[in-house]
């Protein structure tokens, strides 16, 4: 409150704006760089001739996407920012767009308690993607019949692509979108197909459709989803025999595959109030009613990694002299995702952030630079168990990328990366998180019975499920599509007593939707259920089984 008052008086409100940021003695003295190009011209270069749309215009795309763009402007290799468009969550655009006209605020966080501060001036426009409102839909509809479109990318979340229930039905917003035709859209990937229909009726020009999501295979999901939507509207009659035609041909609509990786925690209150004390106004993150955790600002680590695949039809920007960018072939691509997927990196998110919600600990690095078997179990993981079945992919070295996480990413506290995010939507990862090593076991042994931390994450993450901590006391789930699922199949089993515990986990590690195997058939299926029956024993017994099991 003081040092706000002192602010003001002394004339030091500064404004994340395009009038704000020309005060920049006031921003300089801060210690944060302005973008060096005019933001201005290459937002106007962008909206008259785009080249470059983003959907999903979220925390990672703003820091990482936003940021590789922001730093080809400063280099003068790229001359137009990115059309960003939000198919999901308007809300992200009513308050964290409109408002600091487009600008963001980087903010990287380095392990040593520095930081570096930038404005990022890439994003050029922000438009929703809603097709009851004209203006809107009529400029998304501009924006797609461009020529100089070369390409697209998506950071829209594994749901974003996702079409059909685990049953196999339709999610009722996608029969919708089937039954209303491409001019009524909603989902991301009927607003994508209605677009990629107004570009073939101009004149059928190429396109890079560029999923950056952090699913395996990423390119082949998105174009499995985007064919699907032209079947069905095909079907109905929406589109025609041509539009399928020019949808399949990967020479004119391409899906290059990508591998990404940068840690990008939830906004920080504690960043917030600093930025806000160096005299920046109107900070402070915010909770939208579809639950996007943002903020003006993004914080994130400085590493990063984008292997995209060099495929596009319409040229590109020069990417590859992006910080962290490698343009390679589809098999590199693929072998770099799987070592950072299910190897070295999420894996040990997913097996030891849903422990850490139940030990109580909220931040993951002060986790494992603390609790000594944690950082074990987490070791475990990627160097015994990940590492000797993994390929190399050749550009990148997995000894060096894992020694990098242990060394210098994972511990890093000032990262504010909370258990509870790694803990958002893991029954939707264990298979290629987990299944692909344990099933890379029994290719190689026979077996996958020489594992112990992976099953022991397994359990952990069912135990997690219970939603009761290991002292005992309830605490509230991360949002999972299985969360109501899998409380009504364990509603019987009670912490404290094992005996409530029987055969309630078969189904799950049976089945192979979730697991991409089975992980009795593995042997590994007793060993899992052995462990969640320990962790049951009662109030410490979580921590007891990782300390028997790592210790
Ligand atoms: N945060 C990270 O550390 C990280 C790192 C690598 C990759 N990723 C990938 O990026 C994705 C987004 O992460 P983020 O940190 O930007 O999250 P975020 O919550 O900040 O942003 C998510 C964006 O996706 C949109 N979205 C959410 N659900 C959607 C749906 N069903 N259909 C269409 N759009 C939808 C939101 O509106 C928002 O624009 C992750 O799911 C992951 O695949 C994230
Ligand atoms: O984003 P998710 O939910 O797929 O996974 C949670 C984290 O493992 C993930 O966001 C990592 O931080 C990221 O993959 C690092 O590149």
């Amino acid at each position: 409150m003081i040092i706000n008052f002192l602010i003001i008086i002394q004339g030091y409100i500064m404004k994340l704006s395009l009038n704000g940021i020309k005060e920049q003695e006031a921003w300089e003295k801060a210690g944060i760089t302005l973008p060096g190009y005019d933001v201005e011209a290459v937002s106007e270069k962008a909206k008259k001739e785009p080249g470059w749309v983003h959907f999903g215009i979220g925390n990672i795309f703003r820091v990482f996407i936003g940021g590789i763009a922001d730093g080809l402007l400063e280099e003068g290799v790229l001359n137009r920012g990115i059309t960003c468009i939000e198919t999901f969550d308007y809300d992200v655009v009513d308050k964290i767009y409109d408002p600091y006209d487009n600008l963001g605020l980087s903010v990287i966080l380095h392990g040593d308690g520095t930081r570096e501060y930038k404005v990022i001036g890439a994003l050029a426009e922000a438009v929703k993607a809603q097709s009851s409102d004209p203006a809107h839909w009529n400029r998304l509809k501009e924006i797609f019949t461009s020529k100089s479109l070369q390409m697209v990318s998506f950071t829209i979340t594994e749901k974003g692509y996702a079409l059909q229930k685990a049953d196999g039905t339709w999610f009722p917003f996608v029969e919708a979108d089937i039954k209303n035709g491409p001019d009524k859209a909603t989902g991301a990937m009927a607003v994508l197909v209605a677009m990629l229909y107004e570009r073939y009726k101009a004149g059928r020009y190429p396109i890079a459709l560029v999923s950056m999501d952090n699913c395996s295979q990423n390119g082949a999901k998105l174009r499995e989803s985007v064919l699907t939507m032209t079947e069905e509207w095909k079907k109905v009659g929406f589109v025609d025999e041509g539009f399928v035609n020019y949808v399949s041909d990967e020479k004119i609509v391409a899906f290059p595959w990508t591998m990404i990786d940068k840690i990008t925690p939830r906004p920080s209150e504690q960043i917030a109030a600093d930025l806000e004390n160096l005299g920046i106004e109107n900070m402070q993150p915010v909770i939208t009613s579809k639950k996007t955790y943002i903020a003006p600002f993004v914080n994130a680590e400085k590493p990063q990694y984008l292997v995209i695949e060099d495929n596009f039809p319409n040229g590109r920007p020069a990417l590859e002299k992006g910080f962290g960018v490698y343009m390679a072939d589809r098999n590199t691509v693929n072998l770099s995702e799987r070592m950072k997927v299910t190897v070295c990196l999420n894996p040990v998110h997913s097996a030891t952030g849903p422990l850490g919600v139940v030990l109580g600990y909220d931040l993951f690095a002060h986790m494992l630079n603390t609790n000594e078997d944690m950082m074990k179990m987490a070791r475990m993981i990627a160097y015994d168990e990940g590492l000797p079945v993994v390929a190399n992919p050749g550009i990148l070295s997995p000894q060096a990328f894992v020694d990098e996480l242990f060394n210098e990413r994972f511990p890093n506290e000032y990262l504010g990366d909370t258990n509870l995010r790694l803990a958002v939507d893991v029954s939707q990862m264990v298979g290629i998180r987990f299944g692909e090593t344990i099933k890379a076991y029994v290719a190689k042994f026979g077996d996958a019975s020489r594992l112990t931390a992976i099953p022991l994450g397994i359990a952990g993450w069912l135990r997690y499920m219970l939603g009761v901590d290991d002292e005992g006391n309830k605490f509230e789930l991360a949002p999972d599509p299985m969360n109501e699922e899998l409380q009504e199949q364990f509603k019987d089993i009670v912490v404290g007593k094992t005996e409530t515990f029987k055969d309630q986990l078969k189904p799950i590690l049976s089945n192979e939707r979730l697991f991409f195997t089975d992980l009795y058939k593995d042997g590994v299926g007793e060993k899992i259920e052995e462990m969640f029956r320990e962790m049951l024993a009662g109030p410490g017994a979580v921590r007891a089984t990782i300390h028997k099991y790592v210790g």
